[in-house]
């Protein structure tokens, strides 16, 4: 699709008040002059840094060098460079540095920082969040990024402990190629029997959150495998009403084609939507899950992550929630 017609495609999408109230309200979006304002619930949320012991266990250069699979895992995937380290460390409380790597998982401003499968959690055996490299990264050569890819799909594919997948996009950019071709191999080639805890997300129908659910679904849909939540990152750099229509417009596609994904829109560097983002992690964990996970008490660390708490009174609500919901 060519940068002009996807312009187009924006600017006949229509402008929902709903939608920018919901942008305004959660300090996403560049209003039009404004610097970025942080809100003090964002700025408490960007001092909390040290929660929890959450640590690299693993990182896998090859699919051979893969730990062995964790009960429960969560992956980010995307293009490079649109953010998917710097989310990591906004979901687990850790603040990434501008440039440097000072989070857990490290951050730069450039593409293919992140070459290899890296497994952070807080205990061998637990609950884990997998940072993937960027699929297609500018400056590898034709055949390591091939071979990446497959090595990837192959990942996603076979995993038996993956469970979420977090599909990032750049806001500025919306949805692309390779993120579509992503999702439809998402959701038609990996099969619901790996884990017993994938099929399925949670949110509920209606939800101006998720895609409008297609007439009629196809086959390959009815089978569908890794639940994936698409995350719009960097919302700070894009005006309101463009974040406004851009969120629409991936909306309203992942709908056309069928597929579950909901879409949310955040800002690693403000922190502004990540805990909204937890909460419907929390949300979208299988039935179950959690109370299967009364057997053992979650760490603090993969509390932080499954279920979106963090030492606030806020988030253990939503824990407390999502239990119960699972239940
Ligand atoms: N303004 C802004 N910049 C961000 C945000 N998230 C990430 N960045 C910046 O985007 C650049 C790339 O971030 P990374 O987290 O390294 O991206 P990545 O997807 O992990 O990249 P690869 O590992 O190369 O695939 C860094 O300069 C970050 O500081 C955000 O929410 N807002
Ligand atoms: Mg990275």
């Amino acid at each position: 699709m060519s940068l002009c017609s996807v312009r187009e495609r924006l600017r006949r999408t229509p402008l929902s008040d709903a939608v920018v109230r919901r942008i305004r309200a959660l300090g996403l979006g560049r209003e039009r002059g404004g610097a970025v304002r942080l809100s003090d619930e964002q700025l408490r949320e960007g001092r909390r840094r040290e929660l929890g012991r959450m640590g690299l266990i693993r990182a896998a250069a090859n699919l051979d060098e893969l730990p062995r699979a964790a009960e429960a895992e969560l992956a980010l995937a995307g293009r490079s460079n649109v953010g998917k380290s710097s989310l990591l460390n906004a979901l687990v409380g850790k603040r990434s540095g501008g440039t440097t790597t000072r989070g857990l998982a490290p951050v730069q401003n450039r593409p293919g920082v992140t070459r290899s499968l890296n497994f952070y959690g807080s205990e061998r055996r637990g609950a884990r969040i997998v940072d993937m490299p960027g699929y297609g990264f500018a400056f590898a050569s034709d055949g390591a990024t091939a071979q990446w890819q497959a090595a990837m799909r192959e990942f996603v594919v076979s995993r038996g402990g993956l469970l979420r997948v977090l599909l990032c996009v750049d806001a500025r950019q919306s949805l692309r190629a390779l993120d579509r071709e992503f999702l439809l191999m998402l959701d038609r080639e990996v099969p619901r029997t790996c884990s017993p805890w994938r099929g399925g997300g949670g949110v509920a129908e209606g939800s101006v959150w998720r895609a409008a659910a297609t007439p009629t679904p196809t086959p390959a849909c009815a089978q569908a495998g890794v639940p994936c939540l698409v995350v719009m990152t960097k919302c700070d750099l894009v005006p309101t009403s463009e974040l406004a229509r851009r969120f629409a417009a991936d909306l309203a596609e992942l709908g056309l084609r069928g597929l579950r994904a909901g879409v949310h829109m955040v800002s690693s560097r403000t922190t502004a939507g990540v805990p909204e983002l937890r909460r419907a992690i929390a949300r979208e964990m299988p039935k179950g899950w959690l109370r299967a996970q009364q057997s053992r008490p979650l760490s603090a660390a993969e509390a932080v992550w499954w279920a979106g708490v963090v030492q606030n009174s806020q988030d253990k609500t939503c824990f407390k929630n999502a239990e119960r919901e699972g239940s």
